[in-house]
């Protein structure tokens, strides 16, 4: 069994439980949007997570207060927060997303395997702004009736992808936001040429292109910005960071201005 089959089969059942469940809405008071916020931005937009620990790498920083983590970033200048909710696999949850919600005024992303309308409802609900798709757990329906449902309630979506063959797919949606993710989803290693490789095929010129996963040096961020990347998500070397300002300057670096030689 694969990671992502184990993944989607605790997820089924996250579902299952999740629709049983009343969903609180509270009034939050509005943020402007991601897109809004990264668009013509001189500098390389950062996304920041909370993430607590990986498949891949274990603990990260277990002990971490969110809500004190999420002040740093965004006083240091994050485009937007991403919570990881996942509980199994990150020791994430949608409390922590929730406490980041009432701390900050930034927009959040909710970083989480959707499968289902309802996980939606409940990101939303919990104070999220932006919701993660990810290509590569979902059908081609299933992808499209997700991506209408949560821009229909108003949220921007992140659409990510590892592969031509999902960005392809991706693509069909129009979307204004779309994640290349540098690291394999089977083997978890991270190939930053992945952002190279998908991002020249991206010819839509107003979309957000994001670099997820793997920045740790500013030369990481510089070959993601030549590919084209405006945004990039950064998870553990912000959680690891003794000085979240400093790992910030360090990674804001100027981005081309468009049209320029
Ligand atoms: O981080 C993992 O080990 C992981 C494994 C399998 C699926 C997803 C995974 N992470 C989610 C993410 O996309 C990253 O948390 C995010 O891009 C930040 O990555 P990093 O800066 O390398 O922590």
């Amino acid at each position: 069994m694969t990671f992502l089959d184990k993944i989607l089969t605790e997820k089924a059942k996250e579902v299952a439980k999740l629709k049983t469940k009343t969903i609180e809405q509270k009034n939050y008071s509005p943020v402007s949007t991601f897109k809004s916020r990264v668009k013509g931005a001189a500098h390389m937009n950062i996304i920041a997570e909370i993430k607590r620990s990986s498949p891949s790498k274990g603990a990260i920083h277990m002990t971490v207060d969110p809500v004190k983590q999420a002040k740093q970033y965004e006083q240091a200048g994050a485009a937007a927060i991403s919570v990881l909710t996942d509980e199994p696999f990150f020791n994430g949850s949608m409390d922590d997303l929730r406490a980041v919600r009432e701390a900050v005024a930034i927009p959040i992303l909710c970083k989480d395997f959707i499968i289902d309308p309802v996980q939606i409802d409940h990101a939303k609900a919990a104070g999220a702004n932006i919701i993660l798709l990810i290509v590569a757990a979902l059908s081609k329906e299933q992808f499209t009736e997700l991506y209408n449902y949560a821009t229909n309630l108003d949220l921007e979506v992140l659409c990510e992808v590892h592969n031509e063959e999902e960005l392809k797919s991706a693509l069909e949606v129009d979307p204004e936001i779309i994640g290349i993710n540098n690291r394999n989803l089977k083997t978890f290693e991270v190939d930053l040429g992945t952002t190279d490789k998908l991002a020249s095929i991206i010819t839509k010129q107003d979309a957000i292109l994001i670099s997820e996963s793997g920045m740790k040096t500013k030369e990481d961020v510089i070959r993601a910005a030549d590919a084209g990347a405006n945004v990039i998500l950064v998870g553990e070397t912000l959680m690891r960071s003794d000085n979240v300002n400093e790992t910030f300057k360090q990674l804001q670096i100027p981005l081309p201005v468009k049209g320029a030689k």
